[in-house]
């Protein structure tokens, strides 16, 4: 065994430009919910010792059904934005967990490998690891009316996913100050913290919308689940 993995699985969210008419991480691909396959995956990683998801309040029995079966699971309820449900995550974990790997329940096909290859990252040294992927389009930064600003250099842009790795004491760190951001690691970089980028999975692919649930559907078809 090596250093005790926690695991923070955020599903709080409600899947507004989904709308799918139930929170994002109930709706069912290839027969599970997405909450299910994102749980399953994170289990099968090396190494980890304890694991929350976090839900919208008022569904918990939706959540216990779409978990029932899967040993070792723990539910806390989440709050209004992503940093306030893993923060509401963080503070259950058990305290045996020194790498702590924050994921999103949309990011459902994020394979095991990757959760083990983010951790690795954070146990060799960094303060927090992501799976970053090359960008395909040119991005322009744009003022307040639409007016481009800038166009920075995309070789050196990543776009990232979920899971995202943190020592515990970095991750706690960041929290501790209740800032909030997109990511997870945008609080660690403020802090200082040295954050690296791993490869990315296509896999890990996020549903933001109905497309990108029907590339996530035919994903998992073709891999035969
Ligand atoms: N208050 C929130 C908001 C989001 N999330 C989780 O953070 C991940 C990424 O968020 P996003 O894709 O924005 O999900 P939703 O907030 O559900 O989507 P939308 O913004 O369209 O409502 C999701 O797994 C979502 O469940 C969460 O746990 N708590
Ligand atoms: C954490 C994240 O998935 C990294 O790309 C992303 O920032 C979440 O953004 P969302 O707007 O909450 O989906």
């Amino acid at each position: 065994m090596g250093v005790a993995v926690g695991v923070v699985v955020v599903a709080a969210g409600l899947g507004t430009r989904l709308g799918a008419g139930m929170p994002k991480a109930l709706v069912t691909v290839c027969g599970e919910p997405l909450v299910r396959h994102a749980v399953r995956r994170a289990l099968a990683a090396r190494d980890v010792a304890d694991l929350v998801v976090v839900f919208p309040p008022m569904h918990r029995e939706d959540f216990e059904a779409a978990l029932a079966g899967i040993d070792g699971v723990r539910l806390v309820e989440g709050g209004a934005e992503r940093t306030d449900s893993v923060a509401a995550g963080l503070r259950t974990l058990s305290p045996d967990a020194q790498v702590v790997l924050v994921h999103d329940a949309a990011r459902a096909f994020a394979p095991a490998a990757l959760f083990d290859t983010v951790a690795a990252a954070v146990t060799a040294g960094a303060d927090a690891a992501v799976p970053g992927i090359p960008l395909v389009d040119t991005v322009k930064q744009v003022d307040a009316s639409g007016v481009v600003v800038a166009t920075p250099n995309r070789a050196s842009l990543r776009a990232v996913q979920t899971p995202q790795g943190f020592t515990r004491e970095a991750l706690e760190r960041a929290h501790a100050g209740g800032r909030h951001a997109t990511d997870d690691a945008a609080l660690v970089e403020a802090d200082g913290g040295r954050v690296v980028v791993v490869d990315g999975n296509p896999a890990a692919l996020k549903v933001t919308t109905p497309a990108d649930l029907d590339i996530i559907q035919r994903l998992c078809s073709r891999s035969g689940e």
